[in-house]
């Protein structure tokens, strides 16, 4: 059975007359990567801050790791390490010296800080910006300090809030996996909150859709996709390995079993606009009319298509 880290029953925040986190019900699992996905002003922080006992829920109850978040925040933070979406260090100091004074405010001795800072920068690549003044550090750089001064508290859930904000392509890519890594090799549960909707489907086990306070639907791209998409039209491109010469009757027969709403012939590609699951049927019609078939292709719905066809529902539902 999964052991539930994090656990939301209908946690609620509302500012004046505006309910900013409304009727929230999540959990998120051991060792498991969590993407809060939302547009800016959704609730995601209002949420992050709950869970770390930072702001009181105005209903309902927000647990880390066992513990309530309200009644008993100082064993929250005591496992959770929580980077802000803006991670400030003291500039004229090294990137060392900043995380050995974090190590010594949680409690270690400066050997002891010291040790475990060197360690922890080699593990988020920063081992040749060990004393370089963090003045000088690129913003990639700081998320990595970023990150390490989250690690030196040694959590059992890391809680990232838009971690990849200005960071350039190649160092986004780097920097999540980078986090994955460190998910998988020490069980570490992962939530982080992000409007990149690529670059969090690149890591996260399982997404939630939140947008104005509710979460839209949570689960894995495929079954986001499948609840969204599996009574949706589809595209199917077939390539021939010669130009397609359907005759009329054999175009009406494929129209008919497939219950075909288009089907876009051009050079050696059949192009048909279909459900989903009639695909094997329509390669089996091809084959054994003597058609030779190089390639099939089924467009997949990444999580862009979901969040939009999600956001579009939205103002016809919430
Ligand atoms: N202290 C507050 N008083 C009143 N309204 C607030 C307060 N804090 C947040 N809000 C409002 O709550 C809504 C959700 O804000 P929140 O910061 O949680 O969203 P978000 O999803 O994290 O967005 P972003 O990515 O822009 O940070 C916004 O409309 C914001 O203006």
């Amino acid at each position: 059975m999964k052991t539930s880290i994090i656990e939301l029953k209908g946690l609620k925040k509302r500012y004046g007359s505006i309910n900013v986190v409304d009727h929230l019900d999540l959990d998120i699992h051991k060792g498991e990567i969590f993407g809060l996905l939302g547009p800016n002003g959704a609730g995601k922080t209002t949420t992050i801050l709950m869970m770390l006992g930072l702001i009181e829920p105005t209903s309902g109850i927000a647990k880390v790791c066992g513990h309530n978040s309200i009644s008993n925040p100082i064993n929250v933070k005591s496992k959770v390490g929580y980077m802000p979406d803006n991670v400030g260090f003291y500039d004229h100091m090294t990137g060392l010296e900043n995380l050995v004074y974090i190590g010594q405010l949680n409690g270690l001795s400066r050997l002891e800080a010291e040790k475990s800072a060197i360690s922890i920068m080699k593990t988020v690549g920063l081992e040749n910006a060990l004393n370089t003044k963090t003045a000088a550090y690129s913003r990639g750089m700081k998320q990595r300090l970023g990150l390490a001064d989250v690690l030196i508290k040694g959590p059992e859930v890391i809680i990232m809030d838009e971690p990849t904000l200005g960071i350039d392509p190649s160092g986004v890519k780097d920097f999540l996996k980078l986090i994955k890594t460190l998910s998988r090799q020490h069980g570490l549960t992962v939530l982080l909150s992000s409007h990149h909707l690529n670059q969090v489907q690149k890591i996260c086990d399982r997404v939630g859709i939140f947008v104005k306070g509710k979460l839209l639907a949570q689960g894995n791209i495929e079954q986001l996709s499948e609840q969204l998409f599996s009574q949706t039209s589809n595209q199917v491109s077939i390539t021939l390995s010669e130009p397609v010469k359907l005759t009329q009757e054999e175009e009406l027969a494929l129209q008919e079993l497939a219950k075909v709403e288009h089907i876009y012939k051009e050079n050696s590609q059949i192009y048909i606009n279909c459900n989903k699951t009639l695909t094997p049927s329509i390669v089996r019609f091809l084959v054994e009319r003597n058609y030779n078939i190089i390639g099939v292709h089924q467009k997949t719905y990444g999580l862009e298509d979901i969040y939009q066809k999600y956001f579009e529902n939205q103002h016809l539902n919430v």
